[in-house]
């Protein structure tokens, strides 16, 4: 694969996707590029993964084929003003900012542009990602198929129609830290009751890998698989119990409104 990538903005989700592709093999280190504002964030990326770094988002722009651009939304207009005149004829643009649309970043180009909207998560770091895409109408299919092809090597992809990317961004890519807590609040209770802290996250991570893959590779029902677990008159129907009695599921519903809410704030 000999195109460039880019990153203009360095921080948390753009390392785990450099971090990614690099253990995936999809790109040479030196055919990444990325920029940042602060100084130290770039320095330790440059030393920890040999990719190029530069304080100037223009010099990425400039150098390289797809640029992310993996800064907070706030950023984006004063972002692209700086480089819409330095990124290559033929760019692909890669908005993965939460509730930034491609039609409001097209117009902020002020020119014709490739884009994408994508929503990955961190876990693209270990290459279990889930990235949620939508092209614009310039992409060609060889395009489409180069985007897609570039987040399977980091996890699975799913095409979406736009309009449904705000609530593909709550339940995708935030959904990991609510995960994280949850397994926080297990590996607590796990120490609560004795468990060494080590053990208890080993524990309750891979009940959570092992009953995501019952979910994406039997089949069935979530509720079915369950009622599996749930022995007539046994423990597990107890937690069930106390669990709906405390809004478990309402907490997490109420969880994906709070963030539809943010992203869809004007
Ligand atoms: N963290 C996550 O799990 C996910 C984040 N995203 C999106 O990724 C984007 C970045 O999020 P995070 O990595 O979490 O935030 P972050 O704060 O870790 O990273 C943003 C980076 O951009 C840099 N920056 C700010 N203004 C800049 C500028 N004008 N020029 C160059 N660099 C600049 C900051 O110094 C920081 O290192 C956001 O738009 C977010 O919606 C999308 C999916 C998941
Ligand atoms: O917290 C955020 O705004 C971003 C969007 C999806 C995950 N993190």
């Amino acid at each position: 694969m000999d195109k460039h990538i880019g990153f203009i903005g360095s921080g948390n989700m753009a390392k785990a996707i450099i971090g990614g592709l690099l253990e995936s093999n999809f790109i040479k280190r030196e055919h990444i590029y990325a920029s940042n504002r602060s100084k130290g964030k770039l320095e330790s990326l440059g030393n920890e993964y040999g990719i190029q770094v530069s304080e100037s988002n223009s010099h990425v722009a400039e150098n390289v084929d797809i640029v992310f651009l993996s800064v907070t939304p706030d950023q984006y207009p004063t972002v692209i003003e700086e480089v819409r005149d330095r990124i290559k004829q033929d760019a692909i643009i890669v908005l993965i900012a939460g509730g930034q649309s491609i039609e409001q970043n097209e117009s902020r180009f002020m020119k014709e542009v490739k884009m994408v909207k994508a929503m990955p998560n961190t876990p693209v770091l270990v290459k279990e990602g889930l990235t949620t895409l939508s092209f614009n109408g310039l992409m060609t299919d060889t395009d489409r198929q180069f985007i897609v092809d570039l987040f399977n090597k980091v996890g699975k992809t799913e095409v979406i129609d736009e309009k449904l990317m705000d609530i593909a961004s709550a339940v995708g890519g935030s959904s990991p830290a609510f995960i994280y807590m949850y397994i926080e609040a297990l590996a607590d209770a796990a120490v609560l009751y004795g468990i060494p802290r080590e053990q208890a996250y080993a524990i309750t991570a891979q009940a959570v890998l092992g009953s995501a893959k019952m979910v994406l590779e039997t089949n069935t029902h979530p509720a079915q698989l369950k009622d599996e677990v749930c022995s007539p008159g046994g423990t597990t129907i107890q937690s069930m119990a106390a669990l709906e009695k405390n809004g478990f599921r309402s907490a997490i519903i109420e969880a994906v409104h709070a963030n539809m809410a943010k992203l869809t704030e004007k």
